[in-house]
């Protein structure tokens, strides 16, 4: 699934590409916004806890989840919570996002803005920093190291911060060594779906200080939250909890002041 969902995402890069070549996107891509330092952003102490609030319509293991009419005004309530990264969802075919979805959110708040996707190439990055992002996801699982290192890179040149996400100790080693600077325990298992919810636990250890830790997914309450934060977390990235039940600005203000 991991590899459909990376080839899909290139796929529709690629038809992208049709209409905008990469050197004319990458002069757009670097004439737009300076991108916000997210490293020290989410290195910042704060009473709680970093919260990463997702916009998420749907996912594959879940099918649809919420239909989000408007992502911007969304991205503003989870704003008005203390949100401290808004996460977009571009990936169209299984998450039913689009980059238009990362553009309105940009236009509507000032805090940081992730774009979640299934990354590959170089064009790609150039567009999420074209769309306004400050940050981009890079998933060990889905890269060999080369690429890895490549986007890595090529992704700070742009000025852009990098979420890199792992979900065991082989993972958080390759992300370790291509520098990565905010690693992400993601305690489902994108190849089975499966939930591993002691999954950051485990790992935090193995990051180093001064490396930024987050964990992903499967957040449903407060006490989930502190639990992270006894055990080291500085963010907590929620989706389906945020836009599923209603209040999203009470509920990123309760788990952002879990402590
Ligand atoms: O909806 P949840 O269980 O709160 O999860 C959010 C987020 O962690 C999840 O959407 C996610 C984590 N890593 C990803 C990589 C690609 C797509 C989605 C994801």
């Amino acid at each position: 699934m991991l590899d459909a969902l990376t080839a899909g995402a290139l796929e529709d890069a690629e038809a992208r590409r049709g209409d905008l070549p990469y050197d004319e996107l990458d002069t757009v891509a670097r004439a737009s916004r300076t991108p916000i330092d997210v490293v020290a952003l989410l290195s910042q102490p704060v009473d709680g806890v970093h919260v990463i609030a997702e916009v998420k319509r749907a996912s594959p293991s879940k099918g649809r989840i919420a239909d989000i009419p408007e992502p911007a005004a969304l991205a503003a309530a989870y704003a008005e919570g203390g949100a401290s990264v808004i996460s977009v969802l571009t990936e169209g075919r299984r998450f039913l996002g689009t980059l238009d979805d990362l553009r309105a959110v940009r236009a509507a708040v000032d805090v940081a803005v992730l774009r979640k996707d299934f990354l590959s190439t170089r064009y790609q990055l150039l567009e999420a920093r074209a769309a306004g992002a400050d940050l981009v996801l890079l998933i060990v699982a889905a890269l060999d190291d080369a690429t890895l290192a490549d986007l890595h890179g090529f992704a700070e040149e742009l000025g852009l911060s990098v979420l890199v996400e792992v979900h065991d100790a082989d993972e958080v080693a390759r992300a370790l060594a291509v520098g990565a600077r905010i690693v992400g325990v993601n305690t489902r298992d994108l190849k089975t779906f499966e939930m591993h919810p002691e999954r950051f636990t485990e790992l935090r250890p193995l990051i180093p200080a001064g490396v930024v830790a987050v964990a992903e997914s499967g957040v449903q309450s407060v006490g989930d939250v502190q639990a992270y934060k006894a055990a080291g977390a500085h963010a907590v990235l929620v989706g389906e909890t945020l836009v599923r039940d209603g209040e999203p600005a009470a509920r990123v203000a309760a788990f952002r002041s879990a402590s």
